[in-house]
């Protein structure tokens, strides 16, 4: 059957173990959810993630206290990136059929003088820090710095993004948004090319306190070419983001966007769409487990993170309609218990179901590229693609 109605959750960060080219990316032995499941020995409690299948993904290696379902409700696999990035942009854009195949730009050792030079012309502030830095870390160590001078915090990390953090007392979100969006201007190639532009506001009277603000805003590079979004798009068709989604594609081929405060803000998203009538595709991220969880490296935090959204999951299983499709993903890695505050180079998991599913405990294999994702939907909704992606629809409808 074609449904009509599919939704995308992207667990942003949920990986599940080393790619195959993870040495490439110096991520050998990264593996996200068995780590995490070690970190709790037995008693990371995602019973519904469990049911659909998600320990089923590699038998050989259940995740700890998720054991492989007997029968697995859906649909199970995983996806390999194809992208040369391990960062969020590549592995959205390439689910959506457009893999970013020349890394971007990045500054292992901070970003040319030109640049610092321009965004101080600019911005009439002088920039500090400007190398690789844990987000939380350099508000701690410089934040109080900023708040005497009102100078400007700009950092990197083994990703292609260019950061800016501001006390939001000392430099307004407005200034901070501008300055943002003037330095979006200066890297959209030739020369340099970053994925994104992020504004990290933060709030709090000292170093012990400072804490981040949901007025975090991504501004990335456009997509440089259609994406399955703008195909459904110009189908007629609508296409709801959820969370990043609409920064992350800078509004292209989105019909309506929602931003989230949180996960759990995501979740009510999710529930809203879903008791509201359309025909297409539903794309949402959910963040917290990557930004406050996998690059702190904190797996107590990121367990906790599953399982709370294992619990929205019960409502979302029980809402589904029998033309509705779920497919659960994640765009990277990012290992609470590896080395670093970086993505990690992983396989991301595949789940799929509809209540319509009459057999089930179907797998999808391992997938060769994200595209795979997008395929299928625009197979599902008889849009024509570019070639990117094999379509799993007919292991999903036939299972
Ligand atoms: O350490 P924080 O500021 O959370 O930054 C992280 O967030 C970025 C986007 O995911 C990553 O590239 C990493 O730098
Ligand atoms: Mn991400
Ligand atoms: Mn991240």
């Amino acid at each position: 059957m074609a449904y009509k109605r599919i939704f995308a959750i992207v667990l942003d960060s949920v990986g599940i173990g080393e790619a195959p080219d993870a040495a490439n990316f110096d991520d050998v032995g990264a593996d996200t959810l068995g780590h995490v499941g070690s970190f709790y020995k037995g008693n990371l409690a995602i019973p519904n993630l469990a049911k659909l299948g998600l320990s089923n993904i590699r038998p050989d290696r259940p995740i700890e206290g998720v054991p492989a379902a007997e029968h697995a409700l859906g649909a199970f696999g995983k996806m390999q990136e194809v992208s040369a990035g391990k960062d969020s942009m590549d592995g959205h854009w390439e689910m959506m059929g457009l893999p970013v195949r020349h890394p971007l730009s990045t500054f292992p050792n901070g970003f040319p003088e030109e640049l610092v030079h321009k965004l101080e012309e600019f911005s009439g502030r002088k920039v500090i820090v400007n190398k690789p830095y844990s987000g939380t870390d350099v508000i701690h160590d410089y934040g109080e710095q900023q708040m005497k001078t009102g100078d400007l915090i700009v950092y990197t990390s083994g990703d292609s993004v260019l950061q800016i953090a501001a006390h939001e007392d000392i430099i307004s979100v407005d200034e901070l948004y501008k300055i943002c969006e003037y330095a979006r201007t200066l890297v959209n190639g030739p020369e340099w090319t970053i994925g994104r532009i992020i504004a990290r506001p933060y709030v709090g009277p000292d170093k012990d306190h400072f804490t981040r603000t949901a007025n975090r805003h991504d501004f990335s590079l456009e997509p440089t070419g259609e994406t399955d979004m703008d195909r459904l798009k110009a189908a007629g068709l609508d296409v709801i983001g959820i969370g990043k989604i609409n920064d992350i594609f800078s509004g292209h081929g989105i019909t309506k966007g929602y931003h989230n405060e949180s996960n759990m803000d995501g979740m009510d998203h999710v529930d809203e769409v879903m008791a509201s009538d359309f025909h297409g595709f539903c794309f949402t991220n959910l963040v917290d487990f990557d930004a406050m969880y996998g690059h702190r490296r904190n797996p107590e935090g990121f367990g906790q993170a599953l399982m709370d959204f294992d619990q929205r999951l019960q409502k979302v299983l029980a809402n589904l309609k029998d033309d509705d499709l779920l497919m659960l993903t994640a765009d990277h890695g990012n290992d609470p218990g590896y080395k670093g505050t970086d993505h990690t180079r992983e396989f991301v998991p595949l789940l799929a179901y509809s209540p319509s599913m009459k057999h089930a405990d179907q797998s999808l294999g391992i997938r060769n590229t994200f595209a795979d994702m997008g395929a299928t939907i625009l197979d599902n909704f008889d849009v024509a693609g570019n070639g990117e992606g094999t379509s799993f629809l007919n292991d999903v409808t036939n299972a």
